[in-house]
């Protein structure tokens, strides 16, 4: 999958685009949906599948502060090239472009520059100055420009529509079962291993402390994990949370990955979390904590290979 600034893009450089556009925070059920019928229809015309996005949530432009990320700008290119995208458009979301007109979006943008054969787009879709830009202007649209316009009715689960909304609200929660079947895989923390207080490894539990690329972070608890490295799968502990027992201040993301025993400082990890097993507790001392966490991997032993099945779709 190619990457290109949504600005730079030349006339003709995109044979046939057809797009979609959206945020696409988690690429759940629902973007999945309408990223399969831009791949069926670019197939049948013989263009080319096409995303159109934002490096950013527009909110963070618009009023000041976005929602907590599901996925990093990479994680997100990466789920979407895994639907045969061909072509992701990013857009650095500025007050410029908040104060384009959807009419102009689209007459100089999508159909002048872009040249695109047709759009995929959920049914509340908004786009351009104050979200005026609806599927009905772009139906009326396409009849005076030569694209075509499919606006899908939205993916429910359980009774509601799916958004990236509700999934960041399970993740929240600690609802790991929800988040995944919304989203179609373990929701995972990606993020870089950095020192931690260096404690962990005393209390026979060395922990892989983790500064994650995107924003959403499960509530605090401890959560039953895998992780990938070097090519194996590994089951791990996830403790998310202050570390109230040594009154920490700040919250921290840390992984305890159960039978590897390496430096991986500095490395990447994706972490998917499978299942929350309990609260943060503040123990009376290290001891009281060190017994919990020895239970914590009996409990982790006797659900994991119950629990890994369900990685592998990802
Ligand atoms: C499986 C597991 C469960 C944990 N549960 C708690 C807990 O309930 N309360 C708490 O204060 N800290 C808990 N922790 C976090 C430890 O306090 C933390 O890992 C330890 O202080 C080491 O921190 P460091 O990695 O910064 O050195 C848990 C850690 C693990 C791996
Ligand atoms: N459940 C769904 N089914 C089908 N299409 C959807 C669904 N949810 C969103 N879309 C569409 O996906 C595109 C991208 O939407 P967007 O990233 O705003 O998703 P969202 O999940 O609604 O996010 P949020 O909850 O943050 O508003 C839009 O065209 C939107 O209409």
């Amino acid at each position: 999958m190619k990457t290109l600034n949504f600005f730079d893009v030349m006339p003709q450089q995109i044979k046939s685009p057809i797009v979609t556009m959206g945020f696409f925070d988690g690429v759940h059920i629902g973007h999945q949906q309408l990223v399969k019928r831009v791949v069926k229809h670019a197939e049948e015309v013989k263009g080319t599948p096409t995303v159109i996005t934002f490096v950013e949530h527009p909110l963070k432009t618009i009023t000041g502060s976005a929602p907590p990320s599901i996925t990093s700008l990479r994680k997100r290119l990466k789920l979407l090239a895994r639907f045969n995208i061909a072509y992701t458009l990013l857009i650095e979301f500025d007050h410029n472009v908040a104060k384009i007109d959807p009419k102009e979006f689209i007459e100089k943008f999508l159909v002048a520059n872009l040249q695109m054969r047709g759009i995929v787009i959920g049914e509340n879709f908004r786009f351009g100055h104050r979200g005026a830009g609806t599927p009905d202007l772009l139906k009326k649209m396409s009849a005076e420009h030569s694209f075509f316009t499919d606006v899908q009715s939205h993916r429910e689960w359980s009774g509601n529509v799916v958004s990236s909304t509700k999934i960041r609200e399970a993740i929240k929660r600690g609802d790991c079962q929800s988040a995944h079947e919304m989203l179609s895989r373990p929701f995972s923390l990606c993020g870089t291993v950095i020192e931690g207080q260096k404690r962990g490894r005393k209390l026979g539990f060395p922990t892989a402390n983790l500064s994650l690329e995107h924003t959403l972070v499960p509530g605090d608890g401890v959560y039953i994990g895998s992780v990938e490295l070097n090519g194996k799968r590994y089951p791990s502990l996830i403790s998310i949370g202050t570390n109230p027992t040594f009154d920490g201040q700040s919250t921290s993301t840390e992984v305890y990955i159960e039978g590897f025993d390496e430096d991986i400082y500095n490395q990447y990890l994706e972490v998917f979390v499978l299942d929350k097993i309990r609260d943060q507790i503040k123990f009376n001392d290290a001891d009281e904590l060190v017994a919990r966490m020895n239970k914590d991997k009996e409990v982790l032993m006797q659900k994991f290979d119950t629990l890994k099945a369900s990685i592998s779709a990802t």
